[in-house]
């Protein structure tokens, strides 16, 4: 009989018992996982960086930590964390919806490759933390290539208004969670625009075999796209004014500038900082992005909300072809 290592064996009693969660960010996301944890009767410390409580005290001793601070400092983050002594049975998770901007890798591979022997989960779906917070019924993808760590944290966040999937596809969960705050801009615009529900559906629909394209030519698996971390945020997202994606493309159509809106948003619309990122991967990979190409020549000021709408209905006619994106694998 096979013996699972004894760090595996810890892992795996995570999901029979109370744990220590050390929930790093006390943004609106990382407050509502932490509320969800401590319904759940977890101990929960939620770090910040300008908080009273050490990144050390608050993740010493931890069964799990979760990160969900924005992309930006992410990086920053992980360098602080490999400097503490975080032992292997300590589940490490993202819940981070971005690209860092330097190496252009998600938080998950900067997770894995600063900690190679950790499993890395990533909390990713349909996940509007307004309606979280307010106990209204969610579901969400918990992925790790270590399934008894994604097992384990499954039961760990699950409760009866909140119910996880567990996946084994980490990459693919996060750039569908990542790529879909893109579109949720363009939406934005469509509905700022009053362009229409046939111009909003045609826009959600063309946008997701970009997604699909972008997310498995980086590494995702084709069906984790048209999951609840896919399809599933990419609909939360861009039919919902709680989206501050979604309120980016509507302040742009709007006539503000990036600034105001942003100003005006006062928390993360990490689907700036993925277009500009998601252009340069584009360019260097060669890949055809001409939703998430118009969103980020917007954002860059160089065309109108308008023009950018005429940009795509001009483009050469095609067949609606899908078998590109569901033999890709
Ligand atoms: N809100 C939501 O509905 C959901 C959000 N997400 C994702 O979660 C992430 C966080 O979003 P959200 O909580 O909503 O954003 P908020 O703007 O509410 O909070 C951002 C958090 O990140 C922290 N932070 C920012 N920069 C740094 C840094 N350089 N170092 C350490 N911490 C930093 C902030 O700390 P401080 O307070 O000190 O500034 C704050 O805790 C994003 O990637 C988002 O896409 C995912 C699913 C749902
Ligand atoms: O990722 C989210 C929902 O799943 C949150 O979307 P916004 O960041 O656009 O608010």
């Amino acid at each position: 009989m096979l013996v699972a290592p004894a760090s595996q064996q810890i892992i795996a009693t995570y999901k029979n018992r109370p744990v220590t969660l050390a929930i790093l960010g006390s943004g609106a996301w990382g407050s509502a996982l932490a509320h969800i944890a401590a319904t759940n009767h977890h101990t929960v410390r939620l770090w910040s960086r300008s908080g009273s409580v050490s990144l050390r005290n608050a993740v010493v001793g931890a069964d799990v930590i979760l990160s969900a601070i924005s992309m930006k400092g992410v990086l920053d983050l992980v360098t602080q964390l490999k400097s503490l002594a975080i032992p292997e049975t300590t589940v490490l998770m993202t819940a981070t919806k971005g690209f860092d901007p330097e190496t252009t890798l998600t938080p998950s591979v900067i997770f894995q490759q600063a900690f190679p022997n950790h499993a890395v989960a990533v909390l990713s779906g349909p996940n509007l933390s307004k309606e979280i917070e307010a106990g209204l019924p969610a579901a969400t993808v918990i992925a790790c290539v270590n399934e008894t760590a994604a097992e384990a944290v499954q039961h760990v966040f699950a409760s009866d208004h909140f119910r996880t999937y567990t996946s084994t596809d980490p990459l693919g969960a996060e750039l569908g969670g990542t790529l879909k705050n893109v579109v949720a801009i363009a939406v934005g615009v469509c509905e700022g625009l009053n362009l229409g529900s046939n111009a909003r559906s045609a826009l959600i629909t063309r946008a997701l075999p970009e997604v699909m394209r972008i997310g498995t030519h980086l590494g995702g698996h084709p069906e984790t796209f048209l999951g609840l971390s896919g399809l599933g945020d990419m609909l939360a997202t861009c039919t919902s004014a709680l989206s501050r994606n979604y309120r980016v493309g509507y302040g742009l159509a709007q006539g503000k500038s990036l600034e105001q809106v942003l100003e005006e948003l006062g928390s993360t619309a990490e689907g700036v900082n993925t277009a500009y990122v998601l252009h340069d991967i584009a360019q260097r990979e060669q890949l055809s992005a001409p939703i998430s190409q118009q969103v980020y020549l917007l954002l860059k000021g160089d065309i109108s909300a308008t023009e950018a709408v005429a940009a795509l209905m001009e483009r050469k006619l095609k067949a609606e072809d899908y078998q590109e994106v569901l033999q890709c694998e």
